[in-house]
């Protein structure tokens, strides 16, 4: 078994809840709401750039010259893939630069940013790579379950191409190689904390389509005060 192995097996429950979710489901049929789409499509620019960045502080504290052009070319990648398929899907919904310029982060998406750059700036090398995998790793995998349930003109098809593309997955196969190669030479509490960072990761892939397919925002404290007060009394 290697390392991977070992995070796909111990992430396994969480991965298959990911593939099941509505937000997918809904993907593969086509009928995914335009506007959840919209609001997905949105947070999804604003994650790529940080997780761009997040790449570009990795490979700059990457051990080799090989790795830090791997991880430096992933960063150029995410911000190509933005580019393309969010023009492509801006343009149909009318969202203009501008629009997406005013827009903020939503909470997941923020939480998300934040724990990739955190962990990529202050993490040791190994910890960073294992929790910039999931991005690779689980968009490959829904691209490809997808696509293999598609509908026929499905108006997410651009989406589903890019994931479950061959270019897509050659980068995939590096990431993997690069983390099964870091596994093998950590000891087992670095290894602890790259699959404590992984499954970490992993959660946050679930949560940016679950907040998403709920079109959630910030909670405001008005809201929590009106959930608190339709709660039964306490008893005691
Ligand atoms: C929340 C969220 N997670 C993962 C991806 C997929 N993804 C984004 S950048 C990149 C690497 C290079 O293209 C990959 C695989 C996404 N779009 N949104």
């Amino acid at each position: 078994m290697t390392f991977t192995d070992d995070l796909a097996a111990q992430t396994q429950t969480l991965r298959t809840r990911i593939h099941e979710m509505p937000f997918n489901t809904d993907m593969a049929t086509g009928q995914l709401r335009r506007d959840v789409f919209q609001g997905y499509i949105v947070q999804d620019a604003l994650y790529l750039e940080g997780f761009a960045r997040a790449l570009s502080l990795a490979a700059a504290r990457a051990p080799d010259p090989a790795t830090v052009a791997q991880l430096a070319n992933a960063a150029a990648g995410a911000i190509a893939v933005e580019r393309e398929l969010h023009t492509h899907y801006m343009d149909r919904f009318g969202v203009s630069e501008t629009m997406l310029a005013a827009m903020a982060p939503s909470a997941a998406c923020d939480h998300y940013v934040s724990f990739l750059l955190r962990t990529s700036a202050l993490g040791p090398f190994d910890e960073a790579v294992a929790a910039l995998l999931p991005c690779f790793w689980i968009y490959r995998d829904v691209g490809h379950d997808i696509a293999a349930r598609s509908a026929p003109d499905n108006p997410y098809a651009a989406w589903i191409d890019t994931y479950s593309g061959e270019a897509f997955d050659e980068s995939v196969a590096r990431m993997l190689d690069l983390t099964d190669r870091l596994g093998a030479e950590a000891d087992g509490l670095a290894r602890l904390r790259m699959s404590a960072a992984f499954e970490r990761a992993c959660w946050h892939e679930w949560r940016f389509w679950d907040s998403a397919y709920r079109m959630e925002s910030w909670m405001r404290p008005e809201d929590s005060l009106a959930r608190d007060s339709r709660a039964p009394a306490p008893t005691a």
